[in-house]
Formats: structure tokens, sequence, C-alpha cells
């Protein structure tokens, strides 16, 4: 038996969301750069789920039916503002009022595509009003209804705030959620195949991700970014930093990729939103200490910025509290997680790998009293 730790280069399934070929990335066969331009984040969770682009009334019928879901069980309100939110992680309060949202659902257990799909549904939407709740209630407010007139990424601001988003805010808002949807099989989506291979229930596949996606080798590393440019605090200072790390063998965090070798194709977008926002916030200082940092990395170690590192700067940009990047990341990676849960429960085998055993052996069983 070979061993490949962290599996790298392995390919461990075969799937039709989204490829990495040549350093593009695509949903169904179309190019990232093409959707972040032109799609609403309703649609790609529809393209996700269906493999196709929706006609008008399905993308109508698919968003009515998005907004119908957005009600969380009070009893999960009540069960977060039961806890001291000033020292919960959003992230581990996501894991468990997503693992609770399975207590509720009589049919948590029903294995049938339609349910799986109505259970799809429920979890994109609850999701968003579980973060922006969580946002609220640790600041003492209440949280606030969708509305239905909006759609889902001025929602999810409007929930959070307690007040419509203006017009960019809401584009970049979209822009970033399309941006994160799905990205082949990363550590979280891996988490969450596995898991549902069991057969074990769709709750049990998103909860598990969650839990994969919180570390900060994957989607956690934004959170720390936003936390590194604020230690840094002043863009004269950004090289000693780095070099700084480098001397510590320290990770920079959002810098560098599994699977690309060049560049993530979704960088440059965030890059871009991180411009113009931090721009209109009258705080570029974010933005050119990323470039400063990107840079420097890429000619010192190669390294290319990941997702992570310029959504740092565009979520601070909209006034959202650093440590709900990650959760914002669930908000949307969730529509990729449920992609490849209904596709893996479409043509499932378990997925049971093998270990290398590389410890003692030939032991002999010492009894307690003589060890
Ligand atoms: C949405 C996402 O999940 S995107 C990724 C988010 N995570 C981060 O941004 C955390 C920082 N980045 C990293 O830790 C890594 O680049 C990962 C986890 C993304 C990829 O990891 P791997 O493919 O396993 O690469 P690995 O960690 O083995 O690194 C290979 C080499 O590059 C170095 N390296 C990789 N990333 C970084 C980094 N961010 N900063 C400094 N050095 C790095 C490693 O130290 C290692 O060097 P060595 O060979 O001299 O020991
Ligand atoms: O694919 C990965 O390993 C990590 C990543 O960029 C993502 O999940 O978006």
């Amino acid at each position: 038996m070979s061993n490949t730790k962290g599996l790298e280069n392995i390919v461990a399934t075969e799937s039709s969301i989204s490829s990495i070929i040549d350093d593009q990335l695509t949903y169904v066969g179309f190019e990232i750069d093409d959707l972040a331009e032109n799609s609403s984040f309703e649609e790609v969770i529809f393209l996700l789920w269906n493999k196709k682009l929706p006609t008008k009334d399905e993308l109508d019928d698919f968003k009515n039916g998005l907004a119908d879901q957005m009600a969380v069980p009070q009893g999960i309100i009540d069960h977060l503002k039961s806890y001291d939110l000033s020292t919960v992680h959003p992230m581990a309060a996501l894991r468990t009022a997503v693992s609770m949202l399975g207590l509720y659902d009589e049919e948590a257990d029903e294995m049938n595509e339609e349910a799986n799909r109505r259970k799809a549904l429920s979890l994109q939407a609850k999701i968003a009003t579980i973060v922006t709740a969580f946002g609220r209630i640790r600041n003492g407010k209440d949280p606030v209804q969708p509305k239905k007139e909006l759609g889902f990424a001025a929602n999810f601001l409007y929930m959070l705030n307690g007040e419509e988003p203006k017009d960019v805010e809401i584009e970049a808002f979209n822009k970033a959620l399309v941006l994160h949807a799905d990205h082949e099989l990363n550590a979280s989506t891996f988490t969450a195949r596995v898991c549902v291979a069991t057969l074990s229930d769709v709750y049990s596949g998103v909860t598990a991700a969650i839990g994969a996606l919180k570390g900060p080798l994957h989607g956690g590393a934004n959170e720390r970014v936003m936390a590194m440019l604020s230690e840094i605090g002043d863009e004269d200072k950004a090289i000693d930093y780095i070099n700084d790390k480098f001397e510590k063998k320290e990770k920079i965090m959002g810098m560098g990729h599994r699977v690309y070798q060049n560049g993530d194709p979704r960088a440059k977008h965030l890059r871009e939103m991180s411009r113009q926002l931090t721009e209109i916030t009258g705080e570029s200082k974010w933005y050119n200490m990323s470039v400063k940092i990107e840079d420097y990395i890429k000619e010192h170690k190669g390294l290319p910025a990941n997702v992570d590192f310029y959504s740092a700067s565009v979520y601070h940009s909209l006034g959202i509290d650093h440590d709900l990047f990650t959760p914002i990341f669930a908000t949307s990676r969730v529509s990729g997680w449920l992609a490849h849960i209904l596709e893996q429960y479409a043509d499932n085998r378990l997925i049971r790998p093998r270990a290398e055993y590389v410890g003692p052996n030939k032991q002999k069983y010492v009894p307690m009293d003589q060890r």
C-alpha cells in the first residue's frame, strides 16, 4: 500500500458539480468569472442542485421557496440565548444549531430524494437566519425577520444589521456568496460526503462539514487574515511582520492552496471588491496592506493568495464582525455541501480508505499490576 499524506492529488470520487482544471474553476461547466459577474447567489444554488441554470419562473419559485423556509424554530433561538455568547464562537453555535435543526424535523432520517431536497432548501435558508440571529442576540438585539421581497444577499445583510443595505453592498455580498459556493472536493465537502456515504442524514452531513470548515487551514483562515491585518495596523509595518512570521516558520493566513499552483481564480474578484469597498469606507489601508503582503509572499515563497485572503477586507468593509466571516463562508458553502450530499446519495458507496500501520508489532498484553 502506498501512502499519500493529506490525500494530495488522490481522486476520491466522480462529480459533475464543480471542477478545477489548470487553475480554472467552473460550476457545472460555467466559468466562475462569468457567474461572479452575472449571477445571483440563488441562481448558483439552483445550478449546483439541478445542474442547469433556472428559467425565470424556476428562479422565482426557488427564491420564494427559500424565503418561505427562513424561519428558525424558537427553541433554537432560545437555546442560543441560554449561552454566554461573548465567549462562544459563532461557528460552534452554528454547528450546534444546525444539528438541533435535525431534532425539529420529523423526516430527518427519511432517505428519499424529495425529502432530502426539502431538507436542503430548509438548511440553505435557515443557516442565514441562524448566523444573523447569533450576530444580533450577542449584541443584545432581537433577531430581524427577513423581508420576502429582498434577495438572499440583501436579506442576509438586512437581518444582520436591521436596515436595508445599499446596492453596492448587496452586489459585493452577492458576488462573495457566488464565489464561495462550491469548490470540488475541499476538506469540508469531503467531510460531508464521507458522513452521508454511511447513509447518515443530511443534518449530520452539514453539521460535520461545518466542523471541518471551522479550522484555520480551511474556512477559519478568513477571520485570521483580518486579525493579522489588524495586528499589523500600518502598511509600512507589513513586510517586517511577514519576515518575522517567516523566521518563526508560522503560516500566513489566506496564502497558499493545495490545488492552485499559480493563483486562486476567485481571489482577483475579491481583490477588486476589496479595492472598491475600502475606497468607499475611506480605509484603503486594508487593501494596500493586503496587496503588499500578497506581492511579497508571491515573490519570496511563490505562494498565491487564496479565497480567504481578500474576503477578509471585503467583509470588514461591509461592517461585519470578524468572527462572522467563517459563518458567512458556511452560509454560502452549504449550497455546495448540499449539492455534494445529494450527488453522493444518488450513487452511493461507503467511503473507507486504508491507513498504513506504522505502530509497534507483536506486543504482549501486560496485566495492570505489572505495568
Ligand atoms: C477556503 C480554503 O480553505 S483556502 C485555504 C485557507 N487556509 C489558509 O489560508 C491557511 C494558510 N495556508 C496553508 O496552511 C496551506 O497553504 C494550505 C493548508 C492551504 C495548503 O496546505 P498544503 O497543500 O498541505 O501545503 P503545506 O502546508 O504542506 O505547505 C507546503 C509548503 O509551503 C509552505 N506554506 C504553505 N502555505 C503557507 C503559508 N500560508 N504561509 C507560509 N508558508 C506556507 C509550508 O510551510 C510548506 O513549506 P515546507 O515545504 O518548506 O515545509
Ligand atoms: O479547495 C480547497 O482545498 C479549499 C478551498 O479553496 C475552498 O474550499 O474553497
